[in-house]
């Protein structure tokens, strides 16, 4: 009953979104032609089928020898054909185990037994690298889907689940690097680019993994994504986990905020808030960055004809500066994943090289290589070269003055510097002027050995790559890192936002200003659209910072006045619009931290919170006080009351404390409602409970909650409505007659339980209702009443087969005995004549 029970809000526009955002391609190529879409001239000029192919793809990746020649044709071949589809079991849903046996018991076998004939379709199969089987694979298009009557019944389970939020549709390499961060129920993680949000998914289900029914885990997500759509898309995802330790942020990850409060605060104190962690740092990071997606092109195949090299080199550095800022959020001890859905190494080994040599044997890339043994994956690159214009560099020498601004030195394996000469330097010692624009100077810290074929001296080996054609799945890139020690302190220099860079951060920060005035061909759709912030992106996200106190580990850029903040943080703790002198400067600042997001205000109003207590009869080991939410300055038209974690409430107290850093989108789960009868009397309580926050609040509600028969239970759900002299135990229609008006809540009893109150765990089933005049009306919307249908009659209908069983069994036991007494007494009576 822990997290998700998979029944959260989903209106139709977000679900439109939904869909559309994720929409394979293939399909649409074949939807936009009126007819057959191989009759590519006659119905539809104007359909032309996807190019899967092209020039500058091939040359790049057959130089940079990401698979062995001999491989290349497989490999091209297979990307591009389009992609099985995959799927996830939500571990947290109350029915994972039920999916798991349909699909295993029902539609593994059936499937098999149509298709194996005639060889051409692999049945659907768990994929033998997810723990559990929990996620699966299955090779059927949509068409296939809809053509075999087996397969139509498996496309409306694969539909209905999906939108019920028990399982999840999500390519079988994007569930790989969650895996690979090691998350403990207790951990605080960050989920840095995390739109549409299937990895936050998989983190929250891990985190909820083992909870017991009615309380929550300690650890929570940050999941942070820049792009306000795709952060919606994130949010109507993950509402179907029902969780309450999730934070939906919407920061530039390379700026993401540390919350850093100040120990001197001098008013903590003061303002009842002394939040117990005083600094945002994350046990787990994960960092999916912004990347070119060509590991994506079997899904996406009009990449085909977008793809350029310098797609890759567009993102390098802003993909640095995310991954820098992950580490510096990272405890000493923690783990991130550094990963793309490219296979371009400047992208991968190049980006995870650089965050090496500036992190300084502070970060170490871990070893992960007996860790999901099943999973088919290549060893990272420790050479490759850097393609420009058309024109292959070995080192960043090799970089015309011209295109020096766009070519990093990180790009390159080796990570020299070579800077320009500046005019003092032109001169020979005999006086006598250099002109060549590629006579540059080397980095004096680096050596002067032959750079035309780089090699670099990493274990960048540690790294992963999944290549489609291994295991018929997209491609992927995977680094884990664990830090060490704090990140080291370089050369104090401030830049011009007061941030500490080193000479070689400078040149970089110089560099990355002007890639974005040449974003080298790139065409910037919203993902890659934060590539365009380069300038504003390079000085606090290359930042190394200074410690000024071990204990508290990298300052936060951002928390600049602290008595401001303090102030604020009261104001806004009390649930007050702040006003006035006292809190002018951040009154603006509020103004335009809020803007495009609803405020998050701890809701205090008494009167409410005890008549909801009252009439539910919340029992007092309940966490309460500070766990309430609102989005409302008003609390008069407080619509909704979300419900917060221990954990999310710790790091809102602190972002409270710091002046409101975090931007943030969605944070709680939904947990009360406002709401009148329909009959126009009105309820004692004007608050019902939400469905979404039903299984977190069940065990403990004393009053408004009754255990209903199966059949009773099933006729709610069949009919929504059902008069209380109509329900077929009499006693259960007498007792609900007797309910306060008002929201209430039926549990379902199975023929197993006998009394009243039942043993509340995971398992549990109970559903809102709302008790009428004359009726109890069911809350649930119509979806998931039909999948709880569904559900309890393939409970009941197993149930009912294993008690027949365990009867037929019984009965044999008994007869066995009987044979067996029979022939002791008999063996007794031939003794007693024979003796
Ligand atoms: C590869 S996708 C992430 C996929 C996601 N982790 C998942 O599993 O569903 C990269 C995301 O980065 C976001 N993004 C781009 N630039 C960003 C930035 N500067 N800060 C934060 N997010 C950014 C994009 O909006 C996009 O959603």
């Amino acid at each position: 009953m822990g997290g998700g029970r998979g029944r959260g809000n989903r209106s139709r526009t977000q679900r439109k979104h939904f869909r559309d955002g994720r929409e394979n391609v293939w399909k649409r190529a074949k939807s936009h032609s009126s007819s057959d879409p191989n009759n590519t001239s006659t119905d539809n000029p104007t359909w032309q089928p996807f190019a899967t192919q092209n020039q500058a793809f091939d040359e790049y990746y057959k130089e940079q020898g990401i698979v062995a020649p001999e491989e290349w044709d497989t490999f091209v071949e297979v990307l591009r054909t389009p992609l099985p589809a995959a799927f996830r079991i939500n571990s947290s849903s109350q029915f994972c185990a039920d999916i798991r046996s349909q699909l295993e018991d029902d539609f593994m076998k059936s499937l098999k037994a149509e298709f194996t004939d005639g060889g051409e379709v692999e049945a659907i199969r768990p994929l033998p690298w997810y723990p559990d089987n929990l996620a699966w694979h299955s090779n059927f298009s949509r068409m296939q889907l809809r053509k075999n009557q087996t397969l139509e019944r498996f496309h409306e389970f694969l539909k209905l689940e999906n939108e019920i939020g028990n399982i999840t549709r999500q390519e079988a390499v994007s569930m790989v690097p969650p895996l690979f961060l090691d998350v403990c129920q207790n951990h605080f993680v960050l989920d840095m680019c995390a739109a549409p949000g299937s990895k936050t998914f998989q983190l929250l289900e891990i985190i909820y993994q083992s909870t017991k029914a009615g309380s929550l885990p300690d650890g929570m997500v940050i999941a942070n994504d820049l792009d306000v759509q795709r952060c919606n898309l994130l949010i109507h995802q993950t509402k179907r986990m029902c969780t309450a330790n999730l934070i939906v942020t919407n920061n530039e990850a390379q700026h993401f905020p540390g919350c850093r409060a100040n120990k001197n605060f001098p008013k903590a104190s003061e303002i009842e808030l002394q939040p117990p962690i005083s600094q945002l740092l994350f046990d787990r990071v994960l960092c999916d960055v912004p990347c070119s997606g060509d590991g994506t092109l079997r899904k996406a195949p009009d990449l085909w004809r977008k793809w350029n090299s310098g797609m890759g080199n567009g993102l390098h550095n802003l993909q640095i500066q995310i991954a820098m800022r992950g580490l510096s959020l990272l405890k000493v001890g923690g783990r991130m994943v550094y990963s793309t859905c490219s296979m371009n190494p400047v992208e991968n080994e190049a980006v995870v090289a650089e965050i090496l040599r500036r992190c300084g044997g502070s970060v170490e890339l871990v070893d992960v290589s007996k860790e999901l043994p099943q999973l088919v994956r290549r060893p990272g690159l420790r050479k490759w070269k850097v393609r420009d214009k058309g024109i292959w560099l070995f080192s960043h020498k090799d970089v015309s003055k011209f295109r020096r601004f766009g070519i990093l030195p990180s790009m390159f394996p080796s990570g020299r510097t070579y800077v320009a000469p500046t005019d003092g330097d032109h001169k020979h010692e005999n006086g006598a002027n250099m002109n060549s624009e590629d006579e540059l100077m080397e980095d004096p810290m680096t050596s002067t050995e032959d750079l035309n074929e780089e090699v670099s001296d990493l274990p960048l080996e540690r790294c992963m790559r999944i290549v489609p054609h291994d295991q018929n799945s997209g491609a992927f890139f995977i680094a884990v890192l664990r830090k060490l020690s704090p990140l080291p302190v370089i050369q104090e220099k401030p830049s011009r936002r007061g941030n500490l860079l080193t000479k070689k951060d400078e040149l970089q920060e110089k560099l990355s200003e002007q890639v974005t005035e040449c974003n080298n061909g790139v065409e910037l759709n919203s993902e890659d659209a934060a590539s365009e912030n380069f300038s504003e992106a390079a000085s606090e996200a290359d930042l190394i910072e200074k410690e000024t106190d071990k204990a508290t580990l990298e300052p936060d850029p951002c928390n600049t006045d602290d008595e401001n903040d303090s102030e604020e943080a009261h104001l806004l703790v009390d649930g007050e619009i702040p006003s006035g002198k006292a809190v002018g400067k951040r009154k603006l600042q509020i103004q335009g931290k809020w803007k495009g997001v609803d405020p998050v205000i701890f809701f205090k109003d008494e009167a409410i919170i005890n008549s909801i207590k009252a009439f539910y009869g919340i029992d007092e080991s309940f966490p309460f006080n500070g766990h309430l939410i609102s989005r409302n300055n008003d609390n008069n038209h407080v619509k909704r009351i979300y419900y917060i974690s221990k954990s999310v409430k710790d790091v809102l107290e602190l972002n409270l404390l710091v002046g409101q850093q975090l931007k943030i989108s969605s944070v709680g789960l939904k947990m009360f409602e406002r709401q009148t009868s329909r009959e126009g009397t009105t309820a004692p309580c004007s608050f019902r409970i939400s469905s979404e926050g039903l299984p977190v609040i069940l065990p403990h509600i004393t009053k408004q909650i009754l255990y209903s028969s199966p059949v009773d239970f099933k006729h709610l759900l069949q009919y929504k409505a059902v008069k209380f002299m109509d329900f077929v135990d009499t006693e259960f229609g007498e007792k609900a007659s007797k309910l306060m008006m008002g929201c209430c809540v039926i549990v379902l009893r199975d023929a197993k339980t006998l009394s009243d109150p039942i043993q509340l765990d995971a398992s549990t089933i109970a559903i809102g209702c709302w008790k009428g005049r004359a009726s109890l009306s069911v809350m649930v919307a119509a979806i998931d009443c039909q999948e709880l249908l569904e559900r309890l009659s393939a409970r009941m209908e197993t149930e009912r087969c294993s008690s027949l069983q365990e009867n037929n069994v019984e009965a044999d036991d008994v007869q066995d005995m009987n044979e067996i007494e029979k022939v002791e007494e008999s063996e007794t009576a031939e003794e007693a004549t024979n003796g």
